[in-house]
């Protein structure tokens, strides 16, 4: 049986221990990303301390060996059975192997039939938080031979200390994902999925300035369900609920990805149209009102048309130049539009 029958043989075995270090490997989601500097200087001293040519940082995924890090070569993965750091996760600690030559489970391997026709491999497997071996830290040399005890010890220690990196990258990804989610919590309302009244204002705040600094157009529309309390009243709240939820969904759809559509609050939406001036504001009001007015809601079987009022301010540079004159504006275009009739749209002063 060739060598590399004999690992593969060996890792099949082992597959139902391979599941759980194969998971314990994948939840630090370090596959496949970029090189990093830190772990290139580890890989470097690793070498360099035990005096010789070649270290690899290496993880054992399920079909391949891919190498994080590697001093002395380029190499980015190998199958895994062509790779020595396959023992390296079978239980044993450390792994050492003075001559590749004569072991039958590498003598036939690949890097040590072709140059650099490795002669010498000595590893210490890197462990997960709950015990499994998911790599190695591994050097290699073109002579026979072995670590002295006390390169070896130093390699132990690196080892932990390239454990240690794994861990503090997970955690800072975990970390940065866990910030993304409660910044997003933070800004969206729960019901709608549209930016929430605080995030909306901040929002206006920011595009406000930006378009004094740019002498850019900056629109608003708001818009206010008709008769929405007979809608709670007569169908029930969770109906009403579902109405605001399809109407946020519709905005969102509808808007450009720099257009900011928010909550304003109950049953009051808005959107922030940045370079956008009075007119085409108007038009994408009228638009939007067409389409909330075609939406079908149902109330259990029963078909539901729900129209709404929409006022338009806009952003002059004199009148209006601030956040809360541009909302003032848009407010009382939405108060001639619920009193010229509803379904309507009303812009500008
Ligand atoms: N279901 C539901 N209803 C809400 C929510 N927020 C506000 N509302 C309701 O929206 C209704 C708004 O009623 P009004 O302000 O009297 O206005 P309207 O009935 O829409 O009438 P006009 O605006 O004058 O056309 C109230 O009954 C609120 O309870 C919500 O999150 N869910």
């Amino acid at each position: 049986m060739l060598a590399e029958e004999k690992v593969h043989t060996l890792i099949t075995a082992h597959s139902q221990a391979d599941h759980f270090r194969l998971a314990a490997l994948h939840r630090y989601h370090i596959l496949d990303t970029p090189a990093c500097e830190d772990f290139s200087f580890l890989t470097e001293l690793a070498a360099k301390i035990c005096g010789v040519p070649y270290a690899f940082i290496s993880l054992v995924d399920a079909e391949r060996v891919w190498i994080k890090s590697c001093a002395g070569m380029q190499l980015g993965e190998l199958p895994r059975g062509q790779s020595y750091c396959s023992l390296a996760v079978q239980g044993e600690a450390y792994t050492e192997i003075p001559d590749l030559t004569r072991d039958a489970r590498t003598a036939q391997m690949p890097l040590t039939l072709e140059a650099p026709h490795m002669r010498m491999y000595s590893s210490v497997a890197l462990t997960s938080s709950d015990g499994h071996a998911i790599g190695a830290l591994c050097v290699m040399d073109t002579k026979t031979g072995g670590l002295t005890p006390e390169q070896r010890g130093t390699l132990v220690k690196l080892g932990r200390q390239v454990m240690a990196l794994i861990e503090l990258r997970a955690n800072e990804k975990t970390l940065e994902a866990t910030v993304r989610e409660l910044e997003l919590l933070a800004t969206t309302d729960e019901l709608t999925g549209l930016h929430n009244r605080r995030s909306l204002l901040h929002r206006l705040k920011f595009e406000v300035a930006r378009a004094r600094r740019f002498r850019s157009p900056l629109s608003a529309v708001m818009i206010d369900l008709d008769h929405f309390k007979k809608v709670n009243d007569d169908h029930g709240h969770a109906v009403g609920d579902q109405v605001l939820i399809q109407l946020g969904r519709l905005l969102r759809e509808n808007v450009r990805v720099i257009d900011i559509p928010g909550r304003y609050g109950g049953e009051e939406l808005c959107v922030i149209l940045p370079n956008t001036p009075l007119d085409g504001a108007c038009k994408f009001a009228e638009a939007l009102r067409q389409k909330i007015e075609a939406q079908v809601h149902y109330a259990g079987a029963r078909p539901l048309r729900i129209t709404a009022s929409l006022g338009v301010g806009a952003f002059d540079h004199m009148d209006i130049n601030d956040a809360d004159a541009l909302l003032q504006q848009a407010d009382a275009a939405l108060y001639r539009a619920k009193h010229g009739g509803r379904n309507r749209v009303e812009c500008g002063a």
